[in-house]
């Protein structure tokens, strides 16, 4: 191995030269092949099979033209997502917007941009999509969010479908869900596809899945069998794992596809379902391997417990430690070979004890000016960094064929204080 790591076939000291750091890196061959695994292993010869992209890991209009390239649809949860979509020449047709609380605004928007799916979260979000259909012309696909109140293993923080979540409508409530539906079918414009569920975020048990999809075979058995409500759509969400560390094993991707669609497969023939389509939301799976991030080795203290190494970012470009006591891999990316002797705690610059990246890793010694670089920062780093301190958020460069290509500049000071010229 060489001392420097290469990414795509560059090296990241060259990156540092070039960009400076911090620096998001993806390898754009990564996410190409893995949105074409999806493609070729979500499959059903029974079932139209479906991948939307969940663009919240990471959305940047370069991501949303990888996605429109390989023929995936785009899952959006707000104007801002939606714009950037929009601005990418995604079409509107392939969008679904999802969110628990779109604003009225947000929902003409996306009307009047001709989005193809509304994901409609609750009670009261249906109750004013009809009211804006009915004063306007055009159609929507719908698709209603249930709860399966299924919980999975993950943090709490990213488990979305316990019996008090804040995203959509418990499956317990079904004289609530036949009467939403039925306003559905009475509003010109309307079309009702059928059932979404997401259990969470970082799932390893193929089970987890599974049970989901049962309950909601069952679910929708009862809406047809009951009510007559035939649901033609399902899409059971994202939410599958990948590797941060040695201790994470996700499930592979073929096995992952054919269990989701299997168990899909399994539900229409079980209870005779009028289903026709699955769809599947991956946002992390998709880009976090692709990416890390790459810092600079500023100072270094001894403690009376710790060896402290600080970096030239923090919980600004990683908030994921921090909220998710997330663990993550990483190494002194120009000294690849050295060996790892020292017992190294990372912190960043941000002014907060919790700031720190990684808790414990083996780092071989190191000096101010060295690279330290952080795996599998691709999805949820970039699209949820802050100016927390006032740091302006890094740079990201793709690389592909030995080539890098910068796809968003790295702020200067000067765009902290944009919007700030108002009323002084
Ligand atoms: C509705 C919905 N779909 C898809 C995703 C994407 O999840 P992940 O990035 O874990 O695949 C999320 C986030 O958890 C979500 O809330
Ligand atoms: N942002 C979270 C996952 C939430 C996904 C969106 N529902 C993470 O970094 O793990």
């Amino acid at each position: 191995m060489e001392d420097v790591l290469r990414i795509g076939g560059v090296g990241v000291d060259v990156l540092a030269a070039t960009y400076g750091t911090p620096l998001y890196i993806y390898d754009q061959h990564a996410i190409e092949e893995r949105m074409e695994d999806y493609r070729r292993y979500f499959h059903s010869d029974v079932l139209h099979c479906e991948v939307l992209y969940a663009s919240k890991a990471f959305c940047i209009q370069e991501m949303m033209r990888l996605a429109k390239r390989h023929d995936l649809s785009l899952d959006v949860v707000s104007g801002g997502e939606l714009y950037t979509a929009l601005a990418a020449g995604v079409d509107p047709k392939r969008i679904y917007f999802h969110g628990n609380n779109k604003s009225p605004r947000e929902i003409e928007e996306a009307l009047q941009a001709g989005v193809g799916t509304l994901i409609v979260d609750n009670v009261m979000e249906g109750e004013c999509l009809c009211a804006q259909m009915s004063q306007r012309t055009g159609e929507v696909h719908v698709l209603l969010r249930v709860n399966p109140g299924v919980t999975a293993h993950t943090h709490e923080y990213i488990v979305t479908a316990h019996d008090d979540s804040k995203f959509g409508i418990s499956i317990h409530e079904q004289e609530a869900i036949v009467r939403l539906i039925e306003r559905f079918s009475q509003t010109a414009g309307i079309v009702f596809d059928g059932f979404h569920a997401h259990i969470g975020s970082q799932i390893f048990e193929r089970e987890a899945f599974e049970t989901e999809i049962a309950i909601l075979g069952r679910f929708l058995a009862e809406l047809q069998h009951t009510y007559g409500i035939e649901a033609h759509s399902l899409d059971v969400g994202g939410g599958f794992a990948v590797r941060y560390t040695d201790a994470d094993a996700p499930i592979p991707l073929p096995q992952l596809c054919q269990t989701i669609t299997a168990a899909c497969e399994r539900q229409k023939q079980l209870h005779g379902l009028a289903l026709e389509r699955i769809l599947i939301e991956p946002g992390r799976s998709i880009v976090a391997q692709a990416g890390l991030t790459l810092y600079t080795v500023g100072f270094q203290k001894q403690t009376a417990h710790r060896h402290y190494l600080f970096v030239d970012g923090g919980m600004s470009d990683n908030i994921r430690p921090a909220l998710y006591q997330a663990a993550y891999a990483c190494d002194v990316a120009n000294r690849m070979n050295d060996p790892k002797t020292v017992r190294t705690c990372v912190a960043g610059k941000c002014c907060e004890s919790g700031d720190v990246l990684i808790e414990e890793v083996m780092l071989p010694p190191c000096q101010a000016g060295d690279l330290l670089a952080v795996y599998t920062t691709g999805a949820y780093g970039f699209s949820m960094a802050s100016h927390y301190n006032r740091l302006p958020r890094p740079a990201v460069v793709f690389i592909k064929d030995g080539q890098a290509r910068c796809v968003v500049r790295r702020e200067s000071y000067a765009d902290l204080l944009r919007g700030e010229d108002v009323e002084t």
